[in-house]
């Protein structure tokens, strides 16, 4: 039998989430039946969305939401095979038993010196939602320039970094001054620091004087509110998350955005990257192609410890991850 620790949802948060919020348990696992197979957890992730979707799909006491990238220990299942690796969605979980139903193979190109908790980041769904944001809602040509907040982060620094292989010049903001050089290192043209900026205003025009081809907001609030007036004619914004907002008891009251849609007859598109679910492996190659060309960087803010996935969960929802967040068992 095998005991597997897992984090369930003790408490609902209200605010940013707190240690008590969560409570670590342990189940003892069954026996495989024929046609199932039993997986250790080697990297778990902790994601903006976990946030707003605790509270809009989870009940106090159930197992937190999340991805991981686990070893199969054990196979009753032919297509699964011990010792192979994939990308499940089964929660913050240490181990647990599956049917082979969810899990995705890492693909058999995956190079070893490259780490595994990639397929969680820059070559998994942030990085997905980079792609499919920036080249489905955003449209990006050579040329134009695109604007990216919470650049530093597992979505934004890709964001940039295609934004820089499809030709255009790109923006960033981050909030910690060695969050704005890690963008400058890979090649952000301008990079600002928006918690000590005099003037957001000043400082998107002073990055981009004529203005944002493309938007890509993954903050909302404020910011978005100032930045949209510095969108070009027939500006592109994809809204891809608000996590300025998750944590709020009380919903912010921003100014309204419609005179400027109208003036510059902007585009404005929400999505969710599950959108392209059927389009994942070219997503996927992609990246992973860019990666091993040196054209993409990618950089994990590694938490020790399965006892440690409150702590990454709070810290990254404070800022404290520069790119990808994720927990190392
Ligand atoms: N639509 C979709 O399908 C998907 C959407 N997303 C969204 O993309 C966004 C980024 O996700 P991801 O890359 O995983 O996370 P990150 O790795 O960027 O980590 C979150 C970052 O958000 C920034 N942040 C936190 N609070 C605030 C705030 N109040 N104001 C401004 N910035 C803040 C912090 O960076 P900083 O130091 O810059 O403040 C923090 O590091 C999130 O909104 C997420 O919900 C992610 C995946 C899929
Ligand atoms: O089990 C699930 O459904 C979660 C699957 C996560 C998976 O890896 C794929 C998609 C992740 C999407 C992330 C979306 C965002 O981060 C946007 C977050 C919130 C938008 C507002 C949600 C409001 C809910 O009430």
């Amino acid at each position: 039998m095998v005991t597997a620790k897992v984090w369930v949802l003790k408490k609902h948060f209200e605010g940013f989430p707190k240690p008590s919020d969560f409570d670590l348990k342990k189940i003892e696992l069954p026996s495989l039946k024929d046609g199932e197979l039993l997986l250790e957890s080697v990297f778990l992730s902790v994601d903006p969305y976990m946030r707003p979707y605790s509270q809009r799909d989870m009940k106090e006491g159930d197992i937190m939401i999340g991805t991981e990238v686990a070893r199969i220990v054990e196979s009753k299942n032919p297509a699964f095979a011990v010792g192979a690796f994939v990308v499940a969605n089964s929660g913050w979980r240490s181990h647990f038993i599956s049917d082979g139903k969810g899990l995705h193979l890492l693909p058999s190109s995956w190079p070893e010196s490259l780490p595994r908790s990639l397929a969680l980041g820059t070559v998994g769904m942030p990085g997905l939602t980079a792609y499919f944001g920036l080249f489905e809602v955003c449209k990006m040509k050579p040329g134009e320039t695109v604007l990216v907040n919470a650049a530093a982060g597992a979505v934004g620094s890709v964001v940039g970094q295609l934004a820089k292989i499809g030709g255009c010049k790109v923006v960033g903001c981050a909030g910690s001054d060695d969050k704005v050089a890690y963008l400058k290192k890979i090649g952000f043209d301008e990079a600002f620091n928006y918690k000590t900026v005099t003037s957001l205003d000043e400082a998107l025009r002073k990055a981009s004087p004529d203005g944002y081809d493309c938007f890509f907001d993954n903050v909302g609030g404020e910011f978005s509110s100032i930045a949209i007036n510095h969108m070009k004619k027939y500006g592109r914004i994809a809204v891809c998350g608000a996590i300025s907002q998750y944590n709020d008891s009380v919903p912010q009251k921003g100014p309204y955005v419609q005179i400027p849609m109208i003036f510059k007859e902007l585009h404005m598109e929400g999505f969710i990257v599950t959108r392209w679910n059927n389009r994942r492996e070219e997503g996927q190659k992609a990246l992973l192609k860019w990666v091993l060309e040196g054209k993409v960087k990618y950089h994990e803010q590694v938490t020790e410890g399965f006892e440690n996935m409150p702590a990454a969960f709070i810290g990254m929802l404070k800022g404290e991850n520069l790119g990808k967040a994720i927990v190392k068992v």
